[in-house]
């Protein structure tokens, strides 16, 4: 990905940001009040000491104390404010981009290579939890530090270098520890999120590591990624602490010395003891951001990395501008010169495909393993776009439709069902959240499922929360009634019955007539006769390459005199 295009992802992150700009003016200003107010201490104690103690006078006394209780009062009530501030920030940041970084992870789940898309909203809560920690506050009062160092050096200019010295010490001890441990806590990282991955792999595929003994070396390999995680995060730890407590001790040392020095120049009748406490306390008031910068210094980095993988994201899917709804298509599709090629890979798995389908058409694909028949499958619904040529449905190019609107004229049957949490009739109804119970019956009466759902006792209800409720061939009949959900116009059909037995893969005969029969298209990929019976065309592929296409028995005829001559030349048929 370019600079560029990162800078297009980091922009909307800014924009979501701006949007939130009074909220965050408003944490400045009551940070400005609260760090002002902060003096409130300091100059209490020099009026105590300077002029209550030696004026003796009690009203002085009761007037200070109260006054200094109401600005205390005031400092809590702003100081509260600003955290709920920033805790609307950042609740803010999270639900304006939730819904676009749900639909950007699902785009790049089927898009990216690397499958780690689903790392981004672990990323956004992580930013989410920065904006409203106290880290960032200590941010709003960092520049205040300085102005409380200029105030002691009014006290006196021994005083006011103390303060800086030991200030600019601590600031580069904080980088120190920043630049010392930042290489191991961001490997400690990676090895967390590559061991929850490969975790979340295993978790998926439990039965086969169970089945075939393979616990022992699926926790190893996991063991091994968490351990390297675990010296990682050891070795980024013990620097931190080593300079964590480095870092404190020095600060502590610093008010003392502070404290010293003060105690140096009233000796020497050159400041006041009053001065000499509002100092020191100032001091502390000038260093506790720095402090608070250390010990949330994680998060903060946690929030930048989180950050840059955020507008790497949200720049690799891009918004969709708003697009006119073609109207509800015929069941006309077109496929002219398709090359297809996988997301990830520089070599087309699929190219000069070219193909039509009319309403009441039913097309089988067959082809050997890695034929490129699912990729066909993937490019058609929409998923995997095509690198050269078109792909239309009633005339229009598939990016006209909206991917939802698309979605909801083609029913897909991928070669591997995996159903939701959730109950029956919402995986039929694609989780619809007011799913037409009417609709759900029929789609599953046309999958021949109805009467499989029934018997279960809770019927269309049965919750699906765990998959192994349902065999095979169960999820794959309701997996069927999803695809045919809504009457779609296209339906296209990955190896449906490949779970099935005869009863089943005549259940999906009878669907595919029906669809047929309501002027529907279908594609059926198969590697069974008995899945393309209801086929009256045919395209056979073979290493991404289109071989035939046309009426499935010139098609099948040409495959037989083809196989009898071996070296003749595979000829395409001609369309229908
Ligand atoms: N997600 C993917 N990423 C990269 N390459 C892929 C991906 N899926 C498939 N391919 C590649 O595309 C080519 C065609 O695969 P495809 O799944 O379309 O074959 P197929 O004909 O459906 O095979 P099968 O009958 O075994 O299911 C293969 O070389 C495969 O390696």
């Amino acid at each position: 990905m370019t600079v560029a295009n990162i800078a297009t992802g980091r922009e909307e992150l800014a924009r979501v940001m701006r949007a939130a700009t009074p909220l965050i003016i408003f944490a400045a200003v009551a940070s400005a009040f609260v760090n002002l107010l902060m003096l409130t201490g300091p100059l209490f104690m020099l009026q105590v000491y300077d002029r209550v103690l030696t004026s003796r006078s009690e009203e002085t006394l009761v007037t200070l104390t109260l006054l200094v209780a109401f600005l205390f009062v005031i400092m809590g009530l702003l100081d509260w404010a600003r955290a709920q501030a920033m805790a609307r920030v950042g609740a803010r940041f999270q639900s304006c981009l939730d819904g676009r970084l749900f639909d950007s992870t699902l785009a790049k789940a089927v898009s990216d290579a690397d499958r780690t898309s689903g790392q981004a909203l672990s990323d956004l809560a992580a930013v989410r939890q920065f904006l409203c920690a106290p880290v960032l506050i200590a941010l709003f009062d960092m520049p205040f530090a300085p102005l409380f160092a200029v105030m002691i050096f009014l006290f006196h200019p021994l005083l006011g270098m103390v303060a800086f010295a030991g200030g600019g010490i601590l600031i580069l001890m904080t980088a120190l520890n920043q630049w010392t441990t930042r290489r191991h806590g961001a490997k400690a990282l990676r090895a967390a999120s590559e061991a929850e991955a490969l975790a979340a792999g295993f978790l998926t595929g439990a039965e086969a590591i169970l089945g075939m003994g393979m616990g022992d070396a699926a926790r190893e390999r996991w063991q091994r990624l968490r351990r390297r995680g675990l010296w990682h995060f050891i070795a980024a730890s013990d620097r931190a602490a080593a300079l964590g407590a480095a870092t404190r001790s020095f600060r502590l040392f610093l008010q003392s010395a502070m404290l010293s020095a003060g105690a140096w120049l009233v000796l020497h009748e050159q400041l006041s003891a009053g001065a000499m406490v509002a100092a020191s306390i100032l001091l502390g008031r000038a260093l506790a951001p720095v402090e608070q910068l250390l010990a949330g210094w994680p998060l903060a980095q946690q929030a930048l990395a989180g950050w840059r993988r955020l507008a790497r994201q949200l720049a690799a899917t891009p918004r969709r501008p708003p697009r006119t709804r073609p109207p509800v298509p015929r069941a006309r599709l077109g496929v002219r010169d398709l090359v297809v090629i996988p997301p990830g890979e520089r070599r087309p798995a699929l190219s000069g495909i070219t193909l039509e389908l009319e309403p009441g058409q039913a097309l089988g694909v067959i082809g050997p393993s890695a034929a490129g028949k699912s990729t066909l499958a993937r490019a058609v619904v929409g998923l995997w776009p095509a690198s050269a040529g078109r792909i239309v449905l009633d005339g229009a190019g598939l990016a006209q439709y909206p991917p939802d609107a698309l979605g909801r004229h083609i029913g897909y049957l991928p070669q591997s069902v995996r159903l939701f949490r959730g109950t029956i009739a919402e995986n039929i109804a694609r989780m619809a959240l007011c799913p037409d119970p009417e609709a759900v019956v029929a789609a599953a009466r046309m999958a021949g499922a109805h009467e499989m759902i029934t018997a279960f006792d809770e019927g269309y209800d049965t919750l699906l929360g765990d998959e192994s409720r349902l065999s095979g061939g169960q999820r794959q009949l309701v997996g069927l009634a999803r695809a045919l959900y809504g009457a779609p116009k296209l339906l296209v059909l990955d190896e449906p019955d490949a779970n099935l037995d005869s009863v089943g893969s005549a259940r999906v005969n009878a669907a595919i007539r029906a669809m047929k029969e309501r002027g529907g298209a279908v594609i059926v990929i198969a590697h069974r006769p008995a899945a393309i019976a209801e086929c009256e065309l045919l395209l056979t592929l073979d290493a991404g390459r289109q071989r035939a296409f046309g009426p499935r028995e010139c098609v099948l005829g040409e495959q037989v005199r083809n196989s009898a001559e071996p070296r003749a030349r595979l000829t395409p048929v001609a369309r229908p």
